[in-house]
C-alpha cells in the first residue's frame, strides 16, 4: 500500500464511519512510528515502595504491537515500528525486552521518573486509584529527533509533556494516521511534581485534532479533553477501566464490553489499550472490533505488575480470555 505523501482523512467518507485505512489485507507489514519517552516508575502503596518497573507508554505500547504482530511462530523478528524515546544514563532498563529491541536516545538529562500512589480503599471503575507524581524529567522530544521518512501509522504516546506541538504536528506530516493519547496533550505539573490536567481546548495541540484520527482518553482525563467538541474533529476512545471503553464520532457512539480481569496494577492499562486498538486497525479490523482487542490487551495490563508478558497462546483462538493472578 503507498503511504500518502500528505495526511489523509483518517475516516472513511460515508459506509462505516469508523474503519480507518489502515490495514495491510495480507500485504507486507506496515511501518509505525511510536513517539514518547520510557521512564521509571516507583509504585507505592500505604507509604512503602511495593515495586520498581520499567514503564512509559512507549515500553507498554512496543510490547503490545510486538505481541500482537502477526508472525510465524519460529520468526523472531520484531514488529515493523519505529521508538523514538529519550532517557538519561541512569536508565535502569536498557536490556529490558522493549528498550533493548528499540534504544532510547540518551540525554544529559535524567530518566523521567513517576511515583504512582495507590489508594487502599477500592477504587470504582471511572474514580482515579492512583496520584502520579513526575519526579524527573528527561528533555523533550524535538521534531528533529524524528526520523525523516513515511510511516503508515505514528502513535503519539508522551507521559511527561515530551510530545511537543511541533513534534505532534511532524508526526502528522510523516504518518499516514495519527492516533494520540490525550495524556500526551493535557498533563500539566504543579510545583511538586503531582499530574494535574489542563484543558486540551486551551492547549496548542487542539488545532491539529482535525488532523489525528483518534484520541483516547481516560474516564479521568475525558471532561478536559471535551469529548463533545473533539468527536466533531476526530474518532474519541473514552476508556472506563473494568467497564471497557467508549468510541464517539461525529453522529455515533458504541460501547465495547471489557474483558474480565483480576487487577493487581493497573498501570500501562490505557497504553496497552492504545496498541492493542491500534493493532486492530492493522489487523484490519473495524474501529469497534480494534477496540474489542485494545479490551483485551488492558485487561492483561492490569493482570501483571509493570509491562507484562504476554503467552503466544493468549492471542489464539479459543483462549480463555479471563486474566488472572
Ligand atoms: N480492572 C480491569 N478489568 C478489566 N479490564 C480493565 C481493567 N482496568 C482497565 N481495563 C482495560 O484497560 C483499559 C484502560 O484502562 P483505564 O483504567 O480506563 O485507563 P488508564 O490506565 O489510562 O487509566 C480499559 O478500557 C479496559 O479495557
Ligand atoms: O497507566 P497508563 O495511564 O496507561 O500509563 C502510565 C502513565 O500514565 C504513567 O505516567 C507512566 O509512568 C506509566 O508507566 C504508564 O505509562
Amino acid at each position: 500500500m503507498p503511504l500518502a505523501a500528505e495526511p489523509v482523512e483518517a475516516l472513511e467518507e460515508g459506509g462505516n464511519q469508523q474503519q480507518l485505512l489502515l490495514a495491510t489485507k495480507g500485504g507486507p507489514a506496515l511501518e509505525g512510528l511510536v513517539v514518547g519517552s520510557y521512564c521509571h516508575d516507583v509504585l507505592i502503596r500505604g507509604g512503602r515502595v511495593v515495586g520498581e518497573t520499567l514503564g512509559g507508554a512507549a515500553a507498554f505500547v512496543s510490547n503490545v504491537l510486538d505481541a500482537a504482530s502477526p508472525r510465524e511462530e519460529e520468526e523472531q523478528e520484531a514488529a515493523p515500528f519505529v521508538v523514538v524515546s529519550k532517557v538519561g544514563r541512569d536508565f535502569a532498563y536498557a536490556s529490558a525486552p522493549a528498550p533493548a529491541r528499540r534504544p532510547p536516545l540518551l540525554c544529559a538529562s535524567p530518566t523521567t521518573s513517576f511515583h504512582a500512589q495507590f489508594s487502599e480503599a477500592a477504587a470504582s471503575a471511572h474514580a482515579p486509584d492512583r496520584e502520579l507524581r513526575r519526579v524527573r524529567a528527561c528533555d523533550p522530544i524535538y521534531p528533529a529527533d524524528l526520523p525523516d521518512r513515511r510511516f503508515a501509522y505514528g502513535l503519539a504516546v508522551g507521559v511527561a509533556g515530551e510530545v511537543l506541538p511541533e513534534t505532534l504536528e511532524r508526526m502528522i506530516r510523516l504518518c499516514r494516521a495519527v492516533l494520540v493519547d490525550a495524556q500526551a496533550l493535557i498533563r500539566a505539573f504543579d510545583a511538586d511534581g503531582a499530574v494535574c490536567h489542563v484543558s486540551l481546548e486551551d492547549t496548542p495541540y487542539a488545532r491539529l485534532l482535525p488532523r489525528v484520527a483518534f484520541l483516547k482518553a481516560s474516564s479521568e482525563e475525558a471532561p478536559y479533553v471535551g469529548v463533545e467538541t473533539a468527536r466533531r474533529r476526530c474518532c474519541v476512545i473514552v476508556t472506563e477501566g473494568r467497564d471497557g471503553c467508549r468510541l464517539f464520532w461525529d453522529g455515533g457512539e458504541a460501547r465495547v464490553a471489557p474483558f474480565p480481569a483480576v487487577q493487581v496494577d493497573p498501570t500501562g492499562a490505557g497504553d496497552s489499550f492504545l496498541a492493542g486498538f491500534a493493532a486492530g486497525l492493522l489487523w484490519g479490523l473495524p474501529a469497534t472490533d480494534a477496540a474489542l482487542l485494545g479490551n483485551f490487551f488492558g485487561a492483561a495490563a492490569v493482570s501483571q505488575v509493570g509491562v507484562p508478558t504476554f503467552h503466544p497462546k493468549m492471542l489464539q483462538p479459543g483462549n480463555d480470555t479471563k486474566f488472572h493472578q
